[in-house]
């Protein structure tokens, strides 16, 4: 386990083996097969390079790129997934999923900074390894992270404030790659 003190107060912790292989194939099957997939409209009229699902406690919901996601009632598998997360950092009420088809899925620079969202974030990862990079607002330094099947990336502190992130385009041939990100969305969410 890796704890990265970044500039301005941001945290970002990298797990790169928090889970063993086999639990990750598991989990990775049954969240490819069982979740509520589907393909949203993002900005400019462009559908997302990737497929979403949301799950979370009774009534939350979340705004995110001018669109509001209603959370399915948690899975027994997901709920074990977050017990787990949550014994390294944080407390969630909320997960959304990602699924990157191939290279060419992906999700551009943004920092999950909306004012409702707790700053702490978990990340797993399953699947195809991807890079995750962040980049600093004003100096621009990036760091790229290698987000590899069974990896864990807790986000925290100021982080969001200050940098961005995003999961680029890659040309290689690269399997399919699910990633959850726990939060916790505060207050009235209705
Ligand atoms: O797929 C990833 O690793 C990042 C996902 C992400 O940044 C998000 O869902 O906000
Ligand atoms: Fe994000």
């Amino acid at each position: 386990m890796n704890t990265i003190e970044l500039e301005d107060g941001g945290t970002l912790l990298f797990d790169e083996a928090f889970l063993t292989k086999d639990l990750a194939d598991r989990y990775f099957t049954e969240l490819r097969d069982n979740c509520q997939w589907e393909q949203k409209l993002g900005i400019f009229g462009h559908m997302q390079p990737r497929l979403i699902a949301s799950y979370g406690d009774a009534g939350i919901s979340y705004r995110y790129s001018g669109m509001d996601y209603a959370a399915l009632p948690w899975t027994a598998k997901l709920l074990e997934i977050k017990n787990k997360i949550e014994a390294v950092q944080g407390e969630y009420n909320y997960c959304l999923l990602n699924r990157y088809r191939s290279g060419s899925d992906s999700m551009g620079w943004h920092a999950d900074d909306e004012p409702e969202m707790g700053n702490v974030i978990g990340s797993l990862s399953l699947g195809a390894t991807r890079k995750f990079r962040i980049r600093h607002n004003e100096t621009r330094e990036t760091k790229t992270f290698l987000a590899n099947h069974g990896s864990l990336i807790i986000m925290a502190g100021t982080m969001q404030q200050f940098w961005q992130h995003e999961v680029p385009k890659t040309k290689q041939v690269v399997g399919e790659r699910i990633n959850l990100t726990f939060r916790k969305i505060l207050g009235d969410t209705k």
